[in-house]
């Protein structure tokens, strides 16, 4: 059987990075995305590299802006931003090959259920997740600032395309339980909301104990919901999500000295939701705290810490400056 053929839709930090990662890995990547990331890429090539001191450069790269190049793809990664989806997937409807993988590797819960919608059955899809931070530091470098790997559903394509990336910085892992993975990343990305509302990067942030105690409480009000619906987050990076108020609310000194230290965040390292406020986009906020706010009120109650973040996200979008630890605190928490 051939060696599949990936295209990466929507390449932009996660795209590029994982992209790249496997393009150094042998395996034939096509690029698709914007024209600045083609004249950037074009002047310097594409640059890898991770926390650990780990670097791949890569001259010849096929980065190009239309969607024609999803035709040769056996594998799709999806890499937009969630407002993106759907006209994303009506791209890989009408330009891409039939029975293609899709593999979302976005936030969030809904985006697997767009695709499904817009693609039908001439398409496959599979939920992809993300552990780790990409940041675009300019001049075709992505660079991997926080431990993790990529996890996606346990498919024979996959479990192909697993062996050939081998055990690199972009290593895919196989999952049977991506919806619960999904979730409980969905918790992890509670604090996209707070760390782009600090307007820090995500170290600084989170060495903030009244940052913390916000994104805290908003996973407690989510493992409430999630609980009252019989949904069960699956454990990320070995940490049970019942435990993760605990850890993220902890004093300094415990969270600095245990759990700072294992999760390695970089300092250039900030939440992707940093980016969209930065590039004055709209933000995920709708597709992560705004999941737990829809899922609420379909059981006819209520999730006032995580609807209260959305609308500060909503405000900070327009220009809000960014927000101080106990200020945030205190209009989130209201002590
Ligand atoms: N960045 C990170 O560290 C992490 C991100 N994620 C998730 O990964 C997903 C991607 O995030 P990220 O890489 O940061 O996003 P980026 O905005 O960096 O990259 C997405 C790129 O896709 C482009 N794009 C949008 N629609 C199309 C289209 N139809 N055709 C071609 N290009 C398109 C965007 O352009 P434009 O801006 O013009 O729309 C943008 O350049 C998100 O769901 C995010 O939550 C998960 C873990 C970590
Ligand atoms: C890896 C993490 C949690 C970093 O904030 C992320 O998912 C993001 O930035 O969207």
């Amino acid at each position: 059987m051939a060696a599949a053929r990936v295209a990466v839709h929507g390449a932009g930090s996660v795209g590029c990075f994982i992209g790249g990662c496997w393009q150094a890995a042998g395996i034939d990547v096509t690029f698709i995305g914007r024209p600045n990331f083609v004249e950037d890429i074009a002047n310097h090539g594409l640059t890898l590299s991770d926390s650990n001191g780990w670097e791949a450069h890569l001259d010849k790269v096929d980065y190009r802006t239309e969607p024609t190049g999803l035709a040769d793809a056996d594998i799709i990664a999806l890499t937009v931003k969630s407002a993106a989806t759907a006209d994303a997937a009506r791209e890989i409807a009408k330009h891409g090959r039939k029975g293609a993988l899709v593999i979302s590797f976005q936030n969030g819960i809904s985006n697997v259920d767009v695709l499904k919608r817009e693609l039908g059955d001439r398409f496959q899809v599979a939920r992809g997740m993300v552990q780790y931070n990409v940041a675009f530091l300019g001049e075709g470098r992505f660079h991997k600032g926080v431990a993790g790997h990529l996890y996606t559903e346990n498919l024979p394509e996959t479990q192909a395309l697993a062996q050939r990336i081998g055990d690199g910085p972009a290593a895919l892992k196989l999952s049977d339980d991506m919806l619960g993975i999904a979730w409980g990343k969905l918790l992890i990305n509670l604090n996209n909301a707070v760390a782009a509302l600090s307007g820090r990067t995500l170290l600084d942030e989170l060495s903030q104990r009244d940052y913390r105690r916000v994104v805290a409480a908003s996973q407690r009000e989510g493992l409430r919901l999630l609980k009252r619906a019989g949904i069960e987050p699956a454990k990320i990076g070995g940490v049970a999500p019942s435990l993760l108020p605990f850890i993220i609310g902890s004093p300094d000194w415990l969270f600095r000295n245990v759990f700072l230290a294992k999760w390695k965040i970089d300092a250039k390292a900030r939440s992707s939701m940093n980016d969209d406020l930065i590039a004055r986009r709209r933000t995920e906020v709708d597709y992560l705290n705004g999941e737990l706010v829809a899922l609420a009120n379909r059981m006819g109650t209520d999730a006032p810490i995580n609807r209260r973040i959305v609308e500060l996200v909503r405000l900070a979008e327009k220009g809000v400056d960014p927000w101080g630890p106990a200020t945030l605190r205190r209009e989130v928490l209201g002590r």
